[in-house]
């Protein structure tokens, strides 16, 4: 839940996904700079729920700087500056006085390379858990399981849950991260790259994760493979220098682009 001011969400309307319109995410004219520099140049779009959208173009042209928009992460980057509203479930989270650790909660992100924390598999998916201040031992264990099966980890680590997370391999890590990101129960799901550093195999078995968890989460994934943004996702977003080039059904998007860049680019012409 989001609370702002005294304002809160609740959570059947979270699950639900969304403001009047359907959005889950909606975004209007949204600008970002680096100091002087003009990274995002006035971007509208809208985001439904239970959603895959996948985030494609070249290098540099602001695919992380936008995704990281929605949960506030380039609040920490010197030289940020954002104009333009983000509204999550109907309210903006760029309001002054939000709640960016709810936010969080809501709004979970995986990173390129797996991340795990120097603990065990079991304490890095409690750790969420354990900051909110659930203390209650059968509460931790029940959440755990959830999560780790939802990450489709479970069957491969019950047996080893005291274990550390630092010893399993790449693709293990990576689900044992979505594990963590789950167990705190978001509805959004931010996943920059998530297969980038990733064997073949490890790679399909998050994208069918991906594919699964749809149908709680929405999800906006940043890929540079072409291939798997057809693959998994439901929506897709060309970028180019800051600025939103086409975004519509990825089927659209692979089959029949109304922009000559877009065909550019997914045809490998350029980028
Ligand atoms: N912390 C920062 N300070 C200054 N400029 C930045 C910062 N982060 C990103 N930029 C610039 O903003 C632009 C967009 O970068 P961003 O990382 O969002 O692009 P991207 O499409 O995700 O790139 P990639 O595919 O290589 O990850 C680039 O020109 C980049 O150099």
């Amino acid at each position: 839940m989001i609370k702002i001011k005294e304002k809160k969400i609740d959570s059947k309307k979270v699950e639900d996904g969304a403001s009047k319109d359907g959005a889950k995410i909606a975004i209007k004219d949204v600008k970002v700079w680096y100091d002087d520099f003009m990274a995002i140049k006035g971007i509208d779009m809208t985001i439904k729920p239970n959603t895959v959208t996948a985030f494609i173009g070249p290098s540099g042209c602001g695919k992380s700087t936008f995704l990281r928009l929605f949960n506030r992460m380039n609040d920490y980057v010197e030289g940020f500056k954002m104009e333009g509203k983000i509204k999550l479930n109907g309210t903006n989270i760029y309001k002054d006085k939000i709640n960016v650790e709810e936010l969080r909660k809501e709004v979970g992100m995986v990173f390129q390379k797996p991340n795990p924390f120097p603990k065990s598999i079991f304490e890095n998916v409690a750790y969420g858990l354990k900051i909110q201040g659930i203390k209650d031992k059968k509460i931790l264990n029940e959440r755990v399981e959830k999560a780790l099966r939802q990450a489709d980890l479970w069957t491969e680590v019950k047996d080893d849950l005291k274990k550390s997370a630092l010893a399993l391999s790449g693709g293990q890590q990576q689900r044992l991260c979505i594990a963590r990101t789950l167990a705190v129960e978001p509805s959004i799901l931010l996943m920059d790259e998530p297969t980038s550093a990733l064997d073949p195999i490890s790679t399909a078995k998050i994208e069918d994760l991906i594919f699964e968890l749809k149908e709680k989460y929405t999800i906006v994934i940043v890929t540079h493979n072409m291939q798997q943004a057809s693959r998994i996702s439901d929506y897709t977003a060309f970028f180019y220098i800051g600025e939103l080039i086409e975004f519509d059904k990825t089927k659209t998007i692979f089959t029949n682009p109304e922009k000559q860049q877009t065909e550019n680019y997914i045809t490998g012409r350029f980028g």
